[in-house]
């Protein structure tokens, strides 16, 4: 699109717009533990606005990533801004703030108790009663922390996080231990921060938590990113789709004998008959499902894309503990 200025038919001036500093950026991060290589070179730029799942299985790394994030421990090599500033710097001016797995909390004091403390050292720049309100705590301001769900202590912490209206906000697996509801509950107060532009890097161990949250989802696997992209990019990364079908007198030798004539046999990866009941995973799902109803008994076809489950699987399946560093001891 070209713009003319008033009373002129040429273009305007095009005026260089700085590049945006990215709300979190982490380049080669490398954090070993004795043996143990724990992240191992991983980059990860998060643009302002972006609301980012971080996904892998127990022990990928994620925890140890967001902890170098927040600066609350720092990288072996590597390193890590916020917003363009060092991670301390950054939480120190109130730009990020951080949901953690098991941040303190003093079971002693009443919910409000908590706002009111944590609001007098000085982070607090919105108002309480909104806070408690927008985090669903308003019923529960006069409880004693340790009498709190779990779900309520979450957020709780939350709301300690966006007390001092942190542009970034980082979240290490957020909705562990809360029921369906309390989830939900969680992801709508959520969505409400995100609409707002608030950029939100979240850990999680739920693909449906990811696949219905976030823009972005990137998978890591013993420390290392193993797949970054839209949700519908990742789930592409799944090899192909299961087309299902009831094929009458169907047996193991049946379905190879016919392969054998179908003109997208090489699309096949696998086969698994049960009864009548045929299921074919492959790279050509509309190539094969029209084979089938021409060529074959088969009716009643199904296909069914790869699920978000399968691919994490298979990207992260090579094993799930770290790579043990020969690098050092430490
Ligand atoms: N302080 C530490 N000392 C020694 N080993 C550690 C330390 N912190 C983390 N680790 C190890 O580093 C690896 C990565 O841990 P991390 O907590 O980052 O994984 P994670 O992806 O967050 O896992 P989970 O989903 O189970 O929380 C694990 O093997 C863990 O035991």
């Amino acid at each position: 699109m070209s713009i003319s200025q008033p009373g002129t038919h040429s273009p305007a001036p095009t005026v260089p717009r700085p590049a945006r500093t990215p709300a979190v950026e982490a380049t080669g991060l490398r954090k070993s533990f004795g043996r143990l290589t724990a992240v191992s070179g991983l980059d990860l730029t998060v643009t302002p606005g972006e609301v980012v799942a971080f996904l892998g299985p127990n022990g990928a790394g994620k925890s140890t990533t967001l902890d170098m994030i927040l600066g609350l421990s720092s990288p072996d090599e590597g390193r890590a801004r916020v917003l363009g500033r060092s991670p301390a710097a950054a939480v120190r001016d109130g730009a990020v703030g951080a949901v953690l797995q098991d941040g303190g909390l003093l079971g002693d004091l009443t919910v409000a108790e908590t706002l009111r403390a944590v609001a007098s050292m000085g982070s607090g720049r919105v108002d309480l009663d909104d806070l408690a309100a927008l985090t669903g705590l308003s019923e529960v301001l006069r409880r004693r922390v340790s009498r709190c769900s779990g779900g309520e202590r979450q957020r709780l912490r939350l709301a300690l996080a966006l007390m001092p209206d942190p542009e970034v906000l980082v979240m290490d697996e957020p909705t562990a231990g809360m029921d369906v509801a309390a989830r939900i509950t969680f992801w709508e107060t959520m969505r409400s921060q995100t609409r707002r532009g608030r950029t939100v890097l979240f850990a999680t161990h739920y693909l449906e938590e990811a696949s219905s949250f976030a823009d972005r989802v990137v998978i890591i696997a013993q420390g290392r990113v193993v797949a970054d992209g839209s949700v519908d990019d990742v789930r592409g990364l799944g090899t192909g789709a299961t087309v299902t079908a009831s094929w009458p007198g169907a047996s193991e030798h049946v379905l190879s004998t016919a392969l054998a004539w179908c003109p997208v046999s090489s699309t096949v990866l696998r086969t698994v008959v049960r009864g009548t009941h045929v299921e074919i995973r492959t790279t050509d799902p509309d190539g094969l499902a029209r084979w089938l109803l021409t060529d074959t008994p088969a009716r009643n076809l199904g296909v069914t894309a790869t699920s978000l489950d399968e691919v994490f699987t298979s990207l992260t399946s090579s094993g799930t503990s770290p790579a043990p560093s020969a690098a050092k001891d430490s």
